[in-house]
């Protein structure tokens, strides 16, 4: 499903490399956490997957294609495969909740439909049944920036959700919100997951939300993979290496 080798990511007049050599697969189904430091290259690893961060060395293989070498067509068909939601949401406040999520489409369209904002009546069934499956159906025709946060990011994931991915990322979707919200949103997160039968990758920096609801946790340090395995494996010293 997703195939890291050797994967190496310098940013211009950086000292060290962001993301350091990482190697590894990730297989269809597999909901996976990535912990690690501020810094420690989280962001960095995950966009790489959706081809948002070109590499220095090395190469990512999603469902099959290496992303380094696709045509524009191919890539952005690629990521019409994958879904993404973002610490601030990335919303559109001034149009409503269904435009927002009708959005998730785009990738899927033709420009022109787009330009126009035609939309078939398959996805306009689609946008309310994942509006009714986050749970803001009522809130279809309220302008986005009338929510709260927690809201706002059930936007963030019925956008992502009407796109049908097969492959899920986050990039610390939860750091601007509180436990409780946090938790729903996880709670959520997992149900989809195993509803729609994705691979989900998640950026977290909060380790109990990691070992709740991941199947696997990757520690990063530095750009390396210090850690690697189930929540049940990762152990307080694991833990210590990952974060000291
Ligand atoms: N656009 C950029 N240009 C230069 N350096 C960058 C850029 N983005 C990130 N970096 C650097 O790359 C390293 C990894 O950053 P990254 O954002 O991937 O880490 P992170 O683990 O996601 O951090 P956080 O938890 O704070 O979001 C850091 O040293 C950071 O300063």
């Amino acid at each position: 499903m997703l195939d890291f080798n050797n994967v190496t990511v310098r940013y211009d007049e950086a000292e060290d490399p962001a993301v350091d050599g990482l190697t590894m697969q990730i297989a269809k189904g597999e909901f996976v956490c990535v912990l690690g430091r501020s810094g420690a290259g989280k962001s960095t690893f995950i966009r790489t997957i959706n081809g948002l961060q070109p590499l220095t060395g090395g190469s990512v293989t999603a469902l099959g294609y290496e992303l380094g070498g696709l045509d524009q067509k191919k890539l952005r068909q690629l990521r019409s495969e994958i879904g993404m939601i973002f610490q601030h949401f990335s919303l559109i406040p001034r149009m409503t909740v269904r435009q927002n999520v009708y959005t998730g489409r785009f990738g899927k369209r033709s420009s022109y439909r787009n330009y126009l904002g035609l939309f078939t009546e398959e996805e306009k069934q689609l946008t309310s049944y994942f509006l009714e499956e986050v749970g803001l159906l009522p809130y279809a025709d309220r302008r986005v920036e009338r929510l709260s946060g927690g809201q706002k990011q059930r936007v963030g994931i019925a956008r992502a959700m009407v796109q049908e991915p097969s492959i899920l990322l986050g990039d610390e979707p939860v750091a601007s919100l509180d436990p409780t919200t946090s938790d729903h949103i996880f709670q959520l997160l997992r149900q989809l997951h195993e509803e729609r039968e994705l691979t989900t990758v998640i950026n977290v920096h909060d380790v109990e939300l990691a070992k709740k609801y991941a199947s696997r946790i990757i520690g990063l340090k530095q750009g390396r993979l210090v850690f690697d395995g189930s929540p049940d494996d990762m152990s307080k010293a694991d833990l210590d290496d990952i974060y000291e």
